[in-house]
């Protein structure tokens, strides 16, 4: 465990754990030797001897003052450890998650890293505040009691030790069952809080259906599936504690039976066998606890492997030599891509084009046609598994992320706000703006019109996701974030529902202001952004079926110009692919 740990924190804290490790260990044996030292004390009192009961109390504080420093130091070490571990987990953290590739953070992804960086890190460092300390001592403190009693009276000593590999198979044997119960109450606990989560966000849609928690199979499910683990869990770690705690008390037992034989048989003084059975009694109180702990040891040792499975978790290569843009900044080129989410189910299907800098593309095909995927992969949210995606004339996988990122911008349907301010939410993308600068994206996008309205204007908080704002009005921050970066290339998610008037001005206008100075990558779903593009790509089933503007499409009497005949007059279109068919 601790080299798991060590792998994580890397070699630089090698010290500080060795340092702790000693005081560790040294508190354990002082502790024993404390113990210990009641032997000749217990004897010499018994016999009356008084000079010998000053030397051995003398000899007892002693120890029991530098026990007293070892655990003080084992405690601030521990502590300061902890904090350590704390700090740097979440950095370590924090930063392999950033170069982690975007087509990682899936919900069930970005559940297990809320889970770990919240509960798994603080059961992390309870290694060292709360749970080392005891485990270390239940070991070392009877081993060293164990050896004492050997040198006082080899036979106690021996059927004292002849019982640990007994009462260490115990242990062992309860301490990875409780984690392995431990993995599924976890398991169980996440599937539960995920449903929690659907249910809450849901709750509009459920309720329209007449849905509540009892109506809500799947949550129900859930919940019962927790605490079915953690009952199970509970009736079944008792009995193996029991067996635990029940070797210990063997050994105490059987070094009394032992102890009483050699007194009756005049092989052992009385006043030493009282004095070696309090020995004995301390050699199993460590023992006992240790018992309880290591099963908590172990469950903190899960938690350290999950964390440790995120942070293993590989990046997407980075160059080792990484290029650096040519004349021809947002320039996209697809050659001969195929990509597939699972082995074996192609998405993409050799799919190539271009798109000149400065031009509009619109990418229009049936739900499922892999539209959003060629957006994934111009951003390098996945690698292909065959072909290139080239961005300004160079390989995205030989650009550094940061590079990629500022050559593109995304203006996605479901737009995040963080919760802050408006201004804050927009300035995202380019901190340095000026306000002049603010102001006229805010007034391309119609972000002004939502300013004035606002009790605060641009100090206005929008609430967590944006909360305060409505999905059109998202849309337009979302534009105006575009619109202040200026990057070469943008890409946008229309929305698929026909917009109001007033947002399909704005949209228009930021478009028409993209367009001067981007390349624009649309998801196009208004008929308008379809038919002034400069190239439309239809996609079926993830080939390209065909390319070129409108007009060229229409005369080529194709897809294209089946699903333009058949719906020309609506106001938005989506195309479906069963029976190639338009519908609103
Ligand atoms: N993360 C993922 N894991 C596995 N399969 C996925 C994933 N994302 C998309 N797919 C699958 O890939 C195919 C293409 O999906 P994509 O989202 O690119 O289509 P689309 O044309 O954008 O669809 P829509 O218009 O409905 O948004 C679909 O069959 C989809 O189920």
């Amino acid at each position: 465990m601790i080299r798991s740990l060590l792998a994580i924190l890397g070699p630089a804290y090698r010290r500080e754990v060795g340092i702790y490790a000693v005081w560790l260990l040294a508190y354990g044996v002082l502790q024993g030797i404390a113990v210990t030292l009641l032997v000749p004390l217990l004897s010499s009192l018994l016999a009356s001897e008084m000079q010998a009961v000053g030397f051995w109390l003398i000899a007892l504080f002693s120890v029991v003052v530098i026990a007293c420093v070892a655990r003080y130091q084992q405690t601030v070490k521990g502590a300061a450890l902890a904090i350590l571990v704390l700090k740097t987990l979440h950095n370590r953290l924090g930063e392999h998650l950033s170069q982690l590739p975007l087509g990682w953070f899936n919900p069930e992804k970005v559940g297990r890293v809320s889970r770990s960086a919240t509960g798994g890190t603080l059961m992390v460092t309870n290694i060292f505040a709360h749970l080392l300390p005891p485990v270390v001592s239940g070991v070392v403190t009877p081993l060293t009691v164990g050896v004492a009693m050997l040198w006082f009276d080899w036979r106690l000593g021996l059927t004292a030790l002849l019982f640990v590999p007994l009462i260490y198979i115990g242990h062992r044997w309860s301490a990875q069952w409780i984690g392995a119960m431990e993995t599924e109450v976890d398991a169980a606990g996440a599937r539960a809080s995920s449903r929690v989560v659907e249910f809450a966000r849901n709750q509009a849609v459920l309720r329209s259906f007449g849905k509540n928690v009892s109506s809500y199979p799947p949550l129900e499910e859930a919940i019962a599936g927790q605490s079915r683990a953690a009952g199970s869990m509970l009736r079944q770690t008792f009995p193996r504690l029991f067996a635990g705690g029940f070797t210990v008390q063997l050994a105490f037992a059987a070094v009394t039976v032992v102890g009483i034989w050699l007194t009756l048989h005049q092989q052992l003084p009385p006043i030493e066998l009282v004095a070696l059975l309090a020995l004995a009694a301390r050699f199993t109180g460590p023992l006992a606890e240790l018992a309880g702990r290591s099963g908590l040891l172990r469950m903190a040792g899960n938690d350290l492997r999950r964390l440790a499975a995120i942070l293993f978790e590989q990046p997407l290569p980075q160059p080792s030599k990484p290029q650096s843009f040519t004349e021809q900044i947002g320039l996209v080129e697809f050659s001969n891509v195929n990509f597939s989410y699972e082995p074996g189910q192609p998405v993409l299907k050799d799919l190539s084009f271009r798109a000149s800098p400065g031009t509009t593309t619109a990418i229009v095909g049936a739900s499922g046609s892999g539209k959003t995927t060629i957006t994934r992969l111009l951003l390098r949210f996945f690698d292909t598994d065959q072909g290139q995606v080239k961005v300004g004339g160079v390989d995205v996988r030989q650009l550094r992320t940061e590079d990629l990122m500022r050559q593109v911008s995304i203006v996605m349907q479901d737009v995040y706000l963080f919760s802050d301010t408006l201004e804050a939410n927009i300035r995202l993308s380019c901190p340095e703006a000026s306000q002049e600068e603010l102001e006229r994206v805010a007034k391309l996008a119609g972000v002004d019109e939502i300013i004035e309205r606002l009790p605060q204007g641009w100090q206005t908080q929008v609430g967590e996701g944006g909360a305060a704002l409505s999905g059109g009005e998202r849309q337009r921050v979302s534009i105006a974030r575009a619109l202040l970066k200026a990057a070469p290339i943008v890409v946008l998610d229309e929305a698929t529902a026909a917009l109001d008037p007033r947002n399909e001005k704005y949209l228009n206008s930021s478009l028409r202001q993209l367009q001067q100075g981007s390349t624009l990558i649309v998801i196009a779903h208004q008929l308008s952004t379809v038919m002034n593009a400069d190239q439309i790509i239809v996609l079926d089933a993830g080939t390209v079926a065909e390319i070129g503007n409108h007009r060229e499409l229409l005369s080529q009497q194709g897809l294209y110009a089946h699903f333009w005949h058949q719906r020309s007059r609506a106001t938005g279109w989506q195309l479906v692919e069963t029976d190639t068919e338009v519908s609103l």
